[in-house]
């Protein structure tokens, strides 16, 4: 039976559509939730990224403001204006666009945000929390994933997930996650030997090994929800994912789409966070 296809794209607008409300219900209390992206050089890609952030910012109502800044900026010109933001008592987010130019270290970058206003979720100290179990800004991909794997219905507790890649800001905290919700997780990556063996044990199985057409019908068992992470501009201008959708199709029970499946659920669980963070800042 082929798989029912994950659109993440409809159930963003859904949440996207309940964070509205939310928004206007803290405009009454005098709240305007606020994002600043700080975007450095001119990576087309990373352009693309940010108007979507915009967008969905427009849609729900949270004031956005995009910083653009000439690849040449220096490290601590780009530290200066993060510890302004922190002082800004506007600005309840701050998400400085990754990768940044080689002279400018993204450590120094994500340890100089307010961990309330990190809504990356990549500071050490959200991290931490994160691990740990902590109520703590969540990291907006790993966040999204665990979301659409929920609204399949399918249980997460008991079940054994694969995770492919150990990236910090995906398969890492994703498996944090996952083992929160009671699963049975197993690590796979580029090292891995004999990755379809482990992948056909997977009920649930994410990738997110950033490698084009990396897995195929052969690496699915029947049935399983395949979430696919990668983000990969091929050649042709096309954008595809990790998972040789028309393939695994046809064997998996859940199979997310590149694009329409885990990117707009990124840039909704960034939305979330801001709405959060704002409503933990002027709480009282
Ligand atoms: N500090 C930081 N935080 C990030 O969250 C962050 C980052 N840096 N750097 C780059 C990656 C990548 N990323 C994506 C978000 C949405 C889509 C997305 O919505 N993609 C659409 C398609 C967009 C298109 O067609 O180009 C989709 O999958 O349907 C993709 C990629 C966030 N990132």
């Amino acid at each position: 039976m082929a798989a029912t296809i994950l659109y993440g794209k409809d159930i963003a607008q859904d949440i996207r559509a309940e964070l509205a409300n939310e928004v206007e219900e803290l405009k009454k209390q005098g709240v305007v939730p606020g994002l600043t992206v700080i975007l450095v050089g001119d990576d087309p890609a990373s352009h693309s990224y940010v108007r979507g952030k915009e967008r969905g910012c427009q849609e729900v109502g949270i004031r956005s403001e995009v910083i653009r800044k000439d690849a040449s900026i220096s490290e601590a010109e780009l530290l200066d204006m993060i510890h302004q933001l922190n002082g800004n008592p506007n600005v309840h987010g701050i998400l400085v666009q990754l990768p940044l130019p080689p002279h400018i270290s993204e450590k120094a970058v994500i340890e100089a945000i307010a961990p309330e206003k990190d809504v990356d979720g990549f500071h050490p100290l959200n991290v931490g929390n994160m691990m740990i179990g902590y109520d703590t800004l969540l990291p907006c991909t790993p966040h999204g994933i665990v979301e659409l794997i929920k609204r399949t219905g399918t249980p997460i507790a008991g079940r054994h997930a694969v995770v492919i890649g150990r990236s910090n800001i995906v398969g890492k905290p994703v498996s944090f996650l996952l083992q929160q919700e009671n699963a049975t997780v197993t690590m796979c990556h580029s090292r891995t030997v004999d990755l379809a063996a482990h992948t056909r044990q997977a009920d649930i199985l994410v990738v997110a090994a950033g490698k084009p057409h990396l897995i195929g019908r052969e690496h699915v068992k029947p049935g399983a929800v395949v979430i696919d992470v990668g983000v990969n501009r091929i050649e042709t201008g096309k954008l595809v994912g990790d998972v040789k959708f028309d393939e695994v199709r046809e064997v998996a029970g859940f199979l997310t789409p590149v694009p329409g499946g885990v990117g707009p659920m990124t840039i909704t669980m960034l939305l979330k966070n801001t709405v959060a963070a704002a409503r933990k800042q002027t709480a009282r």
